[in-house]
C-alpha cells in the first residue's frame, strides 16, 4: 500500500482537537489514510456525547487513542485541569504513543506511517519521529500573534518581567507597561500579551508557563508549522515569524472554509469532534429571529466564571431588553452549576435562550446573529471573523488577551470589556455593539474580513488554497506516493 498515512495528534483540549480534525479532514480528502489519537479520557467523552457508533464506518480514516496519565476524574463532562494535563502529556504520552505508532506500522491492515502531524504543545512527538525516523509536522492552534508573543516568553523570563514577584505587579500599573521590542505588535502592553506572563511561583499558571518556555525551545524541531489564519490577516506578524523558524510556516486557513470549498469533503461531515452533547434546537430558534438581532454568547470550553459573574453577564443582557443565545456549559461557573436568579429567567423568557454547547459555527453562520460576546478563544475569533461577526471581548486566559488587542487595535472588530465584569458595562457594550455607531463600523470591517478570508481558500490563486497545495507536496507528501486531486 504506498497511500500516504498522517497520524494526528492534538492536544487533549476542545480547543486544539477541532482545528486538528478539520486539518486531518483536510489530509483525508487529499488521499491521506488518518489515524487520529485522542486521549483515553477525550475519546470516551466523544462516543458519549456523538453516540457510541460516531466514530466508526469511515475507510481510511480511523481513531485510537492514548492515556494522559492522569487519575480517574470526579466528572465526566468538564474540561481536565490545564496545567495538570500540561505536565501528563509530558510525563505520560511518549510511551503509549510510541508504542502506537510501531503497532500501526508493524501492521498489514493499514499503510506504513508516512508522517506525524503533532500539536505544536506535544513535543514528546519529537523523540518518536527522530527514533522512528517519521517526519514531523508541527499544528500551532493559536493565531500568527499568539505564537508571536509566545516566542518572547524566554526572554521576558531572562529580563526578569515574568515571573510576577507578588500581588502587588498586578494592580500597581506595571501591566500597562509597553514592550516595544516585538516588530509586528508595536503598541502591546504587557496585559495583552498571552496571560501566563501574569503567573506567580506559586500558582498553578507558574506550571504552564514553564511548559511553554520550554515548548518554544522545540517548535523548531518541526519540519514544517501550521497555522490556521490567512496571510492577510496577519501579514506582518507572519514575515517576523519567517526570520525566527528554519522551516516554513503554512498558513492555510480558515481550515471550515477551505474544507467547505472541496466537495469530496460531504463524507466527512458526520465525524464531529464535540466533547459536549451539541443541541441543534437553537437553529430553529435563530430562524425566527430577524437579521442581525441576536447577541450570541459564548466563552468556549475552558473558561469559568464565578456565579457573581454569571449574574452580571446576565443582567447586562437581560437589561439590553435585546435577543440573545447564550451558551452555558455544564462546567462553566466555577465549582457548581450555574444559578439563575428567578427574575431574570422571567425577565428573558421570550427574547434569551439558554442551551448547553451549540455547533458554533452553524450559529455565527446564522443571518440572525448580529454580534458575539466571547472569550476570544483562538477558534472562535477566527470563526467569528470569517463569518463577518463583530465580537465583545471578555479574554479569560492563555492567547485570548492577544486575541482581543488584535481584535481591538488592528482588525477594528471588537471592543474589550473589563475582567471586573459589571451589568451596566455590559448592557452598554452590547447595545454598542448591536446598534451603536462603532458596532456599525466594526460590521462593516468584520465583513471585508470575511471576504479576505474567502478569497484566500478559493482555487487557484487564494493564498490559503495554494500554501495547503505546497504543504502537502512539498512536506507532507512523500515521494512517488498518489495525490488525489483537489476540486
Ligand atoms: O457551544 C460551543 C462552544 C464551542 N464550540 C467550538 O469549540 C471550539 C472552542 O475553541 P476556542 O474558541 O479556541 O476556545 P477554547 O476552547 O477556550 O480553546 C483553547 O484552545 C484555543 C486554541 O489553542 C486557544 O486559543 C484558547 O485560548 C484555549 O482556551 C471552537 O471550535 C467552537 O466552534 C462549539 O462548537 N460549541
Amino acid at each position: 500500500m504506498n497511500q500516504p498515512h498522517a497520524v494526528c495528534i492534538p492536544f487533549p483540549a476542545q480547543g486544539h482537537i477541532n482545528p486538528m480534525l478539520k486539518l486531518a479532514k483536510l489530509l483525508h480528502v487529499r488521499g491521506f489514510h488518518i489515524t487520529f489519537v485522542n486521549t483515553e479520557f477525550n475519546h470516551r467523552r466523544l462516543l458519549k456525547s456523538r453516540g457510541p457508533n460516531a466514530l466508526d464506518g469511515l475507510s481510511s480514516f480511523s481513531f485510537e487513542s492514548i492515556p494522559d496519565g492522569l487519575p480517574h476524574p470526579s466528572r465526566e463532562d468538564a474540561t481536565q485541569d490545564i496545567p495538570s494535563l500540561c505536565e501528563a502529556c509530558k510525563k505520560s504520552c511518549l510511551v503509549p504513543f510510541k508504542d502506537l505508532v510501531t503497532r500501526l506500522n508493524d501492521s498489514s491492515n493499514f499503510p506504513s506511517i508516512t508522517c506525524i502531524v503533532s500539536d505544536a504543545g506535544m513535543s514528546f512527538t519529537h523523540q518518536v519521529s527522530e527514533e522512528l525516523g517519521i517526519p514531523n509536522v508541527g499544528f500551532w492552534t493559536c493565531s500568527g500573534g499568539a505564537l508571536l508573543a509566545y516566542i518572547q516568553y524566554p526572554k521576558l523570563v531572562l529580563e526578569g518581567y515574568t515571573p510576577l514577584k507578588d500581588e502587588s505587579y498586578l494592580t500597581n500599573g506595571y501591566l500597562d507597561t509597553i514592550i516595544d521590542w516585538i516588530p509586528g505588535m508595536e503598541g502591546i502592553r504587557l496585559k495583552n500579551l498571552p496571560s501566563f506572563i501574569r503567573a506567580k511561583v506559586d500558582e498553578p499558571n507558574y506550571i504552564v508557563l514553564k511548559f511553554i518556555v520550554e515548548e518554544m525551545d522545540k517548535i523548531h524541531k518541526f519540519s514544517a508549522l501550521i497555522l490556521n489564519t490567512f496571510d492577510t490577516l496577519e501579514s506582518d506578524v507572519m514575515k517576523q515569524i519567517a526570520t525566527k523558524f528554519p522551516a516554513v510556516s503554512y498558513t492555510i486557513g480558515p481550515f471550515h472554509s477551505l474544507l467547505d470549498n472541496l466537495t469530496q469533503y460531504n463524507d466527512l461531515k458526520s465525524i464531529r469532534s464535540n466533547l459536549w452533547k451539541e443541541d441543534t434546537h437553537c437553529l430553529e430558534w435563530l430562524d425566527t429571529k430577524q437579521l442581525n438581532s441576536v447577541v450570541y454568547v459564548n466563552f468556549g470550553s475552558i473558561t469559568v466564571l464565578s456565579n457573581d459573574q454569571l449574574v452580571e453577564f446576565a443582567w447586562g443582557l437581560a437589561n439590553t431588553k435585546m435577543n440573545f443565545l447564550w451558551i452555558v456549559r455544564s462546567d462553566l461557573v466555577m465549582g457548581d452549576s450555574a444559578i439563575f436568579p428567578h427574575e431574570f429567567l422571567a425577565e428573558i423568557k421570550e427574547r434569551g435562550l439558554l442551551g448547553g454547547w451549540c455547533p458554533q459555527e452553524q450559529v455565527l453562520s446564522h443571518p440572525s446573529i448580529g454580534g458575539f460576546l466571547t472569550h476570544c478563544g483562538w477558534n472562535s475569533t477566527f470563526e467569528s471573523i470569517s463569518y463577518g461577526v463583530p465580537m465583545l471581548c471578555w479574554p479569560f486566559f492563555a492567547d485570548q488577551q492577544t486575541n482581543s488587542w488584535f481584535n481591538c487595535n488592528r482588525w477594528g472588530v471588537g471592543m474589550e470589556i473589563d475582567s471586573n465584569v459589571k451589568r451596566e458595562v455590559i448592557e452598554e457594550l452590547v447595545r454598542e455593539l448591536m446598534i451603536g455607531e462603532k458596532g456599525k463600523e466594526m460590521k462593516e470591517n468584520a465583513l471585508k474580513w470575511k471576504k479576505l478570508a474567502e478569497e484566500a481558500v478559493t482555487s487557484p490563486n487564494g493564498s490559503s488554497y495554494m500554501n495547503f497545495d505546497k504543504l502537502v507536496r512539498e512536506v507532507l507528501l512523500p515521494k512517488g506516493s498518489s495525490l488525489l486531486p483537489v476540486d
